[in-house]
């Protein structure tokens, strides 16, 4: 951390962001998948299910949906094992993610199946969606969160900080998130939407960086824009600049909007040219509710079969 004090104010500094170039350069990642693609969609469709963080995060969220979300993850278990390319690994999402009020209820009903108890809850937390709380707001919430069993923490930042280009006091903001997530994996979202300017966006990603977050994620899916591919080009070149500068390698979670099976094999594409295969692993999708999930899975024939056979149905 020292060695990011030292060059904090540089290394903002000297960002400049040509906007026509990245609006431009991210048509690319928008263009339809050829066929290379095509032959292996079913190896990355799998891939792209494992990289979901299935969430749930409306204002009208009940136990009840909840419970549903947890049950669909469940049935994700157990028939994705009985696809034909594989009849014995198991493929699971990435994570659940709730609000903290429905963080234990979802831990008690992961703790009572054997297959589940290893999967990350994820709380949104530090005042979601607007970020516009004190501080201590902020640590409460997270703590509370952690108490009832998440493991991984989705914050959301304050956007007026970003927009007033008040970069150090964002960066002590984080850092004090960071500090009160311990051990918990710490997701930043940036909210780029209400960032104001591409420039604005590389260097907040750089800040959140800097201050300690384990992954940087574009939204929360209730502002009026959301992942989009300019965002995405500018938040992955300020993960790879920051990992030349420190050798470490921060995560990406593109989040809002993303709904098909075309959209989230898009962003693979995007992460498999701006980083590498390396970052896969580093890599998640926001999506809410398991209809995204579904989507993503059902666009694809090879998967309809499956999805459509009567005891599958049934669990519907
Ligand atoms: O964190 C994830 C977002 O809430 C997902 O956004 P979405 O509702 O547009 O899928």
């Amino acid at each position: 951390m020292e060695h990011t004090e030292q060059y904090f104010q540089e290394w903002i500094d000297e960002v400049h962001v040509n906007e026509c170039s990245v609006m431009n350069h991210a048509k690319d990642f928008d263009k339809p998948l050829n066929k290379a693609w095509k032959s292996l969609e079913t190896l990355f469709l799998l891939k792209a299910l494992a990289l979901v963080d299935a969430t749930t995060l409306t204002g009208d969220d009940t136990i009840t949906n909840v419970s549903s979300l947890v049950n669909k993850v469940i049935i994700f278990k157990y028939y994705l094992p009985e696809f034909k390319c594989d009849s014995t690994k198991t493929v699971r999402v990435a994570a659940i993610c709730v609000y903290p009020s429905f963080v234990k209820e979802v831990h008690l009903t992961f703790q009572l199946i054997d297959d589940l108890h290893f999967i990350p809850i994820a709380a949104v937390a530090a005042g979601f969606p607007s970020g516009l709380y004190d501080i201590d707001s902020k640590i409460k919430e997270i703590s509370f969160a952690l108490a009832s069993g998440a493991t991984e923490i989705d914050i959301v930042i304050s956007r007026y900080l970003v927009i007033g280009h008040r970069w150090r006091e964002l960066y002590e903001e984080i850092r004090t998130l960071k500090h009160t997530c311990g051990k918990a994996k710490m997701k930043t979202i940036l909210s780029v939407g209400e960032c104001g300017s591409l420039e604005n966006i590389y260097k907040a990603s750089l800040v959140a960086m800097m201050a300690g977050s384990d992954y940087i994620k574009t939204s929360t899916g209730q502002e009026k824009i959301n992942a989009t591919f300019p965002f995405g080009l500018v938040m992955c070149r300020a993960i790879n600049n920051f990992y030349i500068k420190t050798n470490k390698k921060v995560g990406f979670k593109p989040a809002g909007g993303i709904r098909t099976a075309n959209d989230a094999l898009k962003w693979i594409r995007l992460i498999l040219i701006e980083l590498g295969p390396d970052w896969l692993s580093l890599f998640r999708i926001g999506a809410s509710g398991v209809l995204s999930i579904v989507c993503i899975v059902k666009n694809y024939e090879n998967f309809v079969s499956v999805l459509s056979s009567p005891q599958h149905l049934s669990h519907k």
